[in-house]
């Protein structure tokens, strides 16, 4: 465990994926989205865009997961420049953690600033419906607590700390602008605030582990987000986060209920327009 475990990356690496991007685009983002499951059509509303695929860039891993494109689309979004991962990679696809994260260090290094990252996620919260939209205040990552960080290994102080604090991971400002705007969009019925909790996947959670995830302080279950968060907090990056509830969890015995991807993929469809909406408004306002 400890060898998948190890950065397998060195900084030269990460440059030269980052001078690769810099060679071929003019573009210079301050900002990275990262597209959760079926969420990738919010990189079409980038004006002008530049796109690369992954498997072009030097080092980038490739998605192998179905409404995961493969795809950086460089472009302006509220006419700010931006750049979104049209799909991302899952340490359940077989990914070390330091595959997982490549990229967040590769953004640092092409001079990102901020990370806007999104997820499809599965609501534990019993007051959150299907559609609703959490805005990430904290996270339980349990993959973490049972050894899968992806800062585990030798540190490189050029990108950070060894002991980074987490207890800040995201940003209070950006929270509370997206609070102001879900207000203002009247979107402040199906806005909420929670907290996130990653496993490893790929399978859905038993019955046993949604209740013990209730009884933890988890809001909504995903596989994934913490790892790119915990990096990019590591290289300074400020975060906001948001999780779209795709379905919910399973907590009683009594009911023939059962997640799966195709939900997941069609709510995001339902909800895509609203989410994009949101935000294309919360990147205007971002400084
Ligand atoms: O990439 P995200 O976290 O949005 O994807 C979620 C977690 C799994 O990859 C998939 C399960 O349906 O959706
Ligand atoms: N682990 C997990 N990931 C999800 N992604 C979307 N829904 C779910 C879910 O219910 N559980």
């Amino acid at each position: 465990m400890a060898s998948a475990n190890r950065c397998s990356y060195t900084f030269e690496e990460y440059k030269e994926s980052a001078e690769w991007l810099l060679a071929h685009t003019d573009k210079r983002p301050e900002l990275v989205i990262i597209c959760g499951s079926g969420l990738g059509t919010l990189a079409e509303q980038l004006e002008d865009k530049t796109s690369f695929k992954y498997q072009d860039i030097p080092h980038f891993p490739l998605s192998t997961v179905p409404g995961h494109e493969g795809r950086l689309v460089f472009g302006k979004l509220s006419g700010k420049q931006c750049v979104c991962m049209q799909g991302r990679f899952h340490f359940y696809e077989g990914y070390p953690m330091s595959k997982v994260t490549f990229p967040i260090r590769v953004f640092h290094l092409i001079g990102v600033k901020t990370l806007i990252v999104t997820n499809a996620a599965g609501g534990i919260n019993r007051s959150f419906n299907v559609g609703d939209i959490m805005l990430i205040k904290d996270h339980l990552n349990i993959a973490g607590l049972s050894g899968q960080n992806p800062l585990c290994g030798q540190n490189d102080e050029r990108f950070g700390v060894r002991f980074p604090c987490m207890s800040d991971a995201y940003d209070k400002q950006l929270l509370s602008l997206a609070l102001e705007i879900a207000k203002e969009m009247n979107y402040s019925s199906f806005i909420h605030q929670g907290v996130y909790c990653m496993l490893a996947g790929p399978t859905y959670e038993t019955i046993a582990e949604c209740c013990m995830l209730n009884t933890l302080g988890a809001d909504a279950v995903g596989m994934s987000t913490i790892p790119e968060v915990i990096v990019a907090r590591h290289c300074g990056l400020r975060v906001f986060g948001l999780s779209l509830i795709t379905n919910k969890v399973v907590m009683d015995y009594g009911t023939h209920e059962k997640a799966n991807h195709e939900e997941v993929l069609q709510t995001c469809k339902l909800r895509a327009k609203d989410l994009q909406a949101f935000i294309t408004k919360l990147v205007s306002k971002v400084d």
